[in-house]
């Protein structure tokens, strides 16, 4: 049994079976990355597990737990952080100060113990330890809104760490970068997985190629085919799917 499980899921919006009976299992360690061409219900199966949308049937599961009816917040204490696609950084506080609200939301402490002298060191030794994973020791002090967009993304990354995941699900984490900032992120991922087990929605092929472990094909809501990355890039129905509308080869756009 995976650390991290989806068994049987299913969504249905009116007569759309957008998640038809999904199974998608993660271990410990491993970078899991799920591909598919647009509306192939990506988005649908990553709101599932976060526990934005309810699921008609099936379960999620995660070290033993069952999440299936927990709330978001829940999902998140048990063990399970999603990096947005639209980003959930504070844009007008610093880098700092976004991280110290990160650290403070996940030690479970009050605006007065931040101000209680003897809770300020380990907060802040926190935010400055996850700046330093995400590469923004540098950057602490800026605002976040004026960063780069690689950098915001970061820093989102970082605002998920801080709930210390078991499995982190990340949500097309190169969306809009540019080839040298999706290279620094994918090595950024890479550090990660010693710690984590990881699902990664992601479009891009280059990336995806470099990090999974597995990756699955999901296409009108089903998981057309789940392999090592080898058995993916030959795979005749994944090459059918993708031939004209994405680049399988990993080449850079
Ligand atoms: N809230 C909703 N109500 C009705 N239909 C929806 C809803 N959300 C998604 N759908 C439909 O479900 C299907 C799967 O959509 P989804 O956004 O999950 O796909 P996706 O793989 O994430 O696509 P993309 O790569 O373009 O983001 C599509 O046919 C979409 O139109």
């Amino acid at each position: 049994m995976s650390l991290f499980q989806v068994e049987g899921l299913v969504k249905r919006f009116g007569a759309l079976l957008a998640t038809d009976h999904v199974n998608l299992g993660v271990d410990a360690g491993e970078i899991h990355a799920l591909i598919g061409p647009n509306g192939a219900g990506k988005s649908t199966l990553v709101n599932l597990i976060s526990g934005l949308f309810a699921a008609d049937a099936g379960r999620v599961l995660l070290d033993g737990q069952d999440l299936t009816r927990l709330p978001m917040h829940d999902r998140v204490r048990a063990g399970l952080s999603r990096c947005f696609q639209i980003t959930s950084i504070f844009r007008e506080a610093t880098v700092r100060d976004n991280l110290l609200l990160a650290a403070q939301a996940h030690a479970g402490s009050s605006f007065g113990m931040l101000r209680d002298r003897r809770h300020e060191r380990p907060l802040a030794d926190t935010a400055q330890a996850l700046a330093e994973r995400v590469g923004l020791a540098a950057e602490q002090h800026r605002v976040a809104g004026t960063l780069p967009h690689g950098a915001q993304r970061k820093l989102d990354v970082a605002l998920a760490l801080a709930a210390n995941p078991k499995l982190l699900l990340l949500d097309e984490p190169m969306a809009g970068m540019g080839p040298e900032d999706s290279e620094r992120m994918t090595e950024l991922i890479h550090t990660l997985k010693r710690d984590m087990a990881i699902l990664l929605i992601e479009h891009d092929m280059k990336a995806v190629f470099a990090l999974a472990d597995r990756i699955s094909v999901l296409v009108y809501g089903k998981v057309l085919v789940s392999g090592s990355v080898e058995a993916i890039r030959g795979n005749p129905q994944v090459q059918a799917v993708y031939l004209g509308t994405e680049d399988t080869t990993g080449a850079p756009a």
